[in-house]
């Protein structure tokens, strides 16, 4: 069965019109003028249960507008959703039951309140069972290892501990789905990977579909079978991250910071971007050397002071789709 099935999803915001200069400036206050802003064009897919999906787009592609429509949130202006067999703006209430959702920017837990306290006024809202709601809680306490922070006021905890929380707090009630919007967001490489290894584990343990955004190429690639990407709310790409990483992540680029002035780097598969001084920008064709051989020969070469490793970014990726369907290379 699908968990999520969406078919010529719209959805349509009436803004003001900005006027340039004060006389229409003035003018429209007293008559704004508007306009129709189409924010997702119609949208088609389907997400089957137990998939995990990472639905990727620039800032402003429609990315978050889809996801209130799917959590009820927003109504769409036309077309249907259905998740778990609800219309999500109709039932949006029986719906809360089922889905659960961590917004990497926004807390779901009180903030002045310690982890605990949350969790017990969570257990109410979802009508959890006394004995369940005590045993989930244990499980996931001990799973997420966050015992130490339950009980200290959530504005005290560091970002990664908070977020280990709220994903336990977005799981107590075991949702069939979660949404999950940059989760790893602001997180070091560490705490990264125990938030994707938990995804992970509940996503094969307890079938959860996961559906993410993410300008993360780790957590896409980490988490995530399949791959939607959306700009200016249509839908561009719908494929496996598995082809997708072989045919789209194939380039990394590393920043240096050298402490004195080094020679060029010439290796195959390796560009030099840019080579001023004591920085270098090298772009990394990582389908004809892995990235361990190229830090390898970096370090014989020259005399590091910090070094940056950065995916291509989506506006490429994005450059990079439009340029294959329209048979051009680019990268
Ligand atoms: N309430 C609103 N009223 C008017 N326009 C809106 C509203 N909400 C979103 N938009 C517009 O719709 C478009 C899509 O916004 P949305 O927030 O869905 O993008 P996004 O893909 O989630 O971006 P980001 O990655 O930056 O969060 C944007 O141009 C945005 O300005």
């Amino acid at each position: 069965m699908s968990a999520i099935r969406v078919q010529g999803l719209t959805k349509c915001f009436v803004v003001k019109k900005k006027s340039a200069g004060f006389t229409s400036s003035l003018k429209s206050l007293f008559k704004p003028e508007t306009m129709v802003k189409t924010a997702v064009h119609p949208l088609d897919f389907s997400v089957e249960q137990g998939e995990t999906l990472a639905f990727l787009g620039p800032n402003g592609a429609g990315k978050s507008t889809t996801i209130k429509m799917l959590t009820g949130i927003l109504h769409p202006s036309s077309g249907s959703a259905e998740v778990l067999g609800c219309k999500p703006w109709a039932d949006r209430k029986r719906l809360a039951f089922h889905i659960g959702s961590v917004f990497g920017q926004k807390s779901q837990l009180w903030y002045h309140l310690p982890a605990a306290d949350s969790f017990e006024l969570m257990s109410r809202i979802y009508e959890l069972n006394r004995m369940d709601f005590a045993k989930r809680q244990e499980d996931l306490v001990e799973r997420f290892e966050i015992g130490p922070y339950m009980n200290i006021p959530v504005r005290k905890l560091s970002l990664g501990e908070r977020m280990r929380c709220e994903l336990a707090a977005a799981l107590l009630h075991r949702p069939n789905i979660v949404f999950l919007d940059e989760p790893t967001i602001g997180l070091d490489v560490v705490v990264k990977h125990k938030i994707r290894q938990l995804i992970l584990e509940m996503n094969r343990e307890e079938g959860t579909t996961v559906f993410l955004t993410s300008h993360d190429s780790g957590d896409i690639e980490q988490l995530c079978k399949r791959a939607i990407v959306i700009n200016h709310g249509q839908l561009i790409l719908d494929q496996d991250v598995a082809t997708m990483k072989r045919e789209l992540l194939t380039h990394k680029s590393i920043r240096l910071q050298l402490l004195e002035d080094s020679e060029p780097l010439s290796m195959p598969g390796v560009e030099t971007v840019e080579h001023t001084g004591q920085t270098m920008r090298l772009a990394v064709d990582t389908r004809r050397v892995s990235m361990e051989a190229v830090l390898a020969r970096i370090v014989a070469a020259c005399r590091i002071q910090d070094v940056t490793i950065e995916d291509p970014s989506m506006e490429e990726i994005i450059t990079h789709i439009y340029a294959r369907k329209a048979g051009v290379g680019v990268l």
